[in-house]
């Protein structure tokens, strides 16, 4: 399993991942920690000595490395997308990206409750500074989420039951998109072969000088696949299907050399 959960500073990313991660018996990383641990220094002091510019770098670093592997809960820092390489990491991964969300009111709540010292960008900012970062942030988790999850009034338990949910919906979708897929690759290859069978008749209707519109046996084709589809597709499908395809061959037919030279 690979999820990723994103979304403002003190939303709940850690609380909730680490409780998914056992859940799911699958690792558990939370970024921050990882780059605490690789820096020898908690975020904050880094963040705050050397910058937000080498913070980002080390944190960039650090996702790339989590994202290669086969299986992780992946807690990440509320600023991860401010970079817009850890961003199209995130965005091109094949992890399940999950946005946890709240309002502005709750989110600062949940802040209220923690160790402001860990988060250097709450000591940094006044509220209005805060809101500011909070909006201009909401963009960036609505643009590489999967699923936004509002958690509002919910506890840690019900929400990881909702993500649990919605990637058992998601993995059931995504099987049947590929059934399409490979359905529409199947009807793809019959389009190929019918294109290769028009430019044969187009051959022979040029060497024995047969006009390309034959209506009767336009007439006479639909009738029989109407009768034969028409109990299960909807006829307009056949109608412009037939449409479509009779056209382009039509087309391919006047432009083949034979035809030219007539
Ligand atoms: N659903 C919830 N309801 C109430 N409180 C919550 C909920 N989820 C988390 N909390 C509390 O909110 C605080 C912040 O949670 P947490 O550290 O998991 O946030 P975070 O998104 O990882 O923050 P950061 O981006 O700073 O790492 C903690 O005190 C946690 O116990
Ligand atoms: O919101 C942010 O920009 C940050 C959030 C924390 O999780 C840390 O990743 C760091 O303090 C930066
Ligand atoms: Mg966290």
């Amino acid at each position: 399993m690979k999820i990723i959960l994103v979304g403002f500073m003190g939303v709940g990313k850690t609380t909730i991942g680490q409780q998914l991660a056992t859940q799911m018996d699958e690792p558990f990383i939370d970024l921050d920690a990882r780059i605490a641990e690789h820096i020898g220094q908690t975020t904050a002091e880094f963040f705050n000595h050397a910058g937000e510019a080498r913070f980002r770098a080390v944190e960039f670093t650090l996702l790339a490395e989590v994202l290669d592997q086969d299986a992780f809960i992946l807690s990440t820092g509320g600023g991860v997308l401010e970079q817009a390489e850890s961003q199209a990491l995130i965005q091109n991964s094949d992890a399940h990206v999950i946005w946890l969300d709240s309002t502005f009111a709750n989110n600062v709540s949940r802040l209220l409750g923690t160790d402001a010292a860990d988060r250097p960008l709450l000591l940094n900012n006044n509220i209005v500074a805060l809101e500011a970062l909070w909006h201009h942030r909401q963009t960036a988790f609505a643009a590489v989420a999967n699923e936004h999850i509002v958690t509002d009034f919910k506890t840690p338990a019900q929400i990881s039951a909702e993500i649990t949910t919605k990637i058992q919906q998601d993995s059931v979708l995504a099987f049947e998109r590929s059934q399409i897929d490979a359905l529409d690759n199947e009807i793809l290859q019959a389009l190929t072969a019918r294109m290769a069978v028009v430019n044969r008749i187009g051959e022979i209707k040029a060497q024995h000088k047969l006009p390309i519109v034959q209506n009767g046996r336009m007439t006479t084709a639909k009738a029989d696949i109407m009768t034969r589809f028409g109990p299960t597709l909807p006829a307009k499908l056949i109608t412009e299907y037939l449409q479509l395809v009779t056209r382009t061959a039509i087309e391919h037919q006047q432009n083949m050399p034979q035809f030219g030279m007539r």
